[in-house]
């Protein structure tokens, strides 16, 4: 048997599994069916400890199609309420660092990456400003290509809430100029320090928030100076601060929740 802890961040939900003390071998399958929402415990992203040389922990990231990604934003602030304040937490993005706040957490995210090949995109494009398009999305500019560890792209639109997510989503995610995939952002301008925004994750679908897709789209309008360099962005499942200035990392601040802990045998998951 092995203890897991439930947890969300706006509604983003994670089953966290502890393997510091006691290794534990994950598989694409095993990932896939803890996090199948009938079959498992249910999650939107499977996260597994382990411990590492430097850092408080090694945090591993598999989203419910079974691939193990680089990056979790909401995650990292779960996680971080579970290490304990100034935690380092090890990713395949990157080192992050943690500090406590009252219901959650603050994370250094790190610094986007802008070239074609870190987003990765399969041949070279300006990725300010992307020269292509999808059937059903009338963006207000090009769209911006951004890595936040992860990869990245965001549209911004007259009213995010009118997009077919689930139209335009996969057929975006699954674009041949995206190798590895792509996490997609749909959002819209408020005010010069507010955003609304739905997401599109990889390997996931549509989901009540994403805290990388959060800094992506911050950066995004900064960077377009559309927005100012301190600003709140508003997904389905509630709201994160964001801060960045060119150069630097990002800075994310939002909630996190325990749910409920218990224990699984994970010798008797089946499909
Ligand atoms: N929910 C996450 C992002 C999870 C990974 C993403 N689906 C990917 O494949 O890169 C977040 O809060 O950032």
């Amino acid at each position: 048997m092995r203890r897991f802890h439930k947890m969300h961040g706006l509604g983003n939900d994670f089953v966290v599994l502890d393997a510091r003390a006691q290794p534990l071998a994950m598989t694409a399958e095993r990932a896939r069916l803890l996090a199948d929402r009938h079959r498992g415990i249910g999650c939107d992203q499977l996260i597994l400890l382990e411990p590492v040389e430097g850092a408080t922990a090694r945090m591993r990231i598999f989203n419910p199609d079974g691939g193990e990604v680089e990056a979790c934003g909401n995650a990292t602030r779960c996680v971080a309420t579970l290490l304990g304040d100034g935690a380092t937490i090890e990713t395949r993005g990157g080192r992050l660092e943690a500090r406590l706040t009252g219901d959650g957490a603050t994370i250094s995210m790190g610094a986007p990456r802008f070239d074609w090949d870190a987003i990765p995109l399969a041949y070279p494009l300006d990725t300010a400003a992307l020269p292509v398009a999808w059937e059903g999305l009338a963006p207000v500019r090009p769209p911006m290509a951004v890595n936040m560890g992860n990869p990245h792209i965001v549209f911004f639109v007259p009213d995010c809430d009118a997009v077919d997510l689930g139209a335009v989503g996969p057929a975006i995610e699954t674009d041949p100029l995206f190798p590895a995939r792509i996490n997609v952002n749909i959002a819209t301008i408020t005010a010069r320090d507010a955003i609304r925004l739905r997401v599109w994750e990889r390997g996931a679908g549509a989901t009540l928030a994403c805290g990388t897709g959060a800094c992506a789209t911050a950066v995004a309008a900064i960077r377009a100076g559309l927005c100012d360099p301190v600003l709140s962005v508003t997904l389905p499942g509630g709201t994160l601060r964001l801060a960045w200035h060119a150069g630097g990392p990002v800075q994310m601040t939002g909630p996190a929740r325990y749910v409920f802990g218990g224990e699984i045998d994970l010798e008797a998951l089946a499909p």
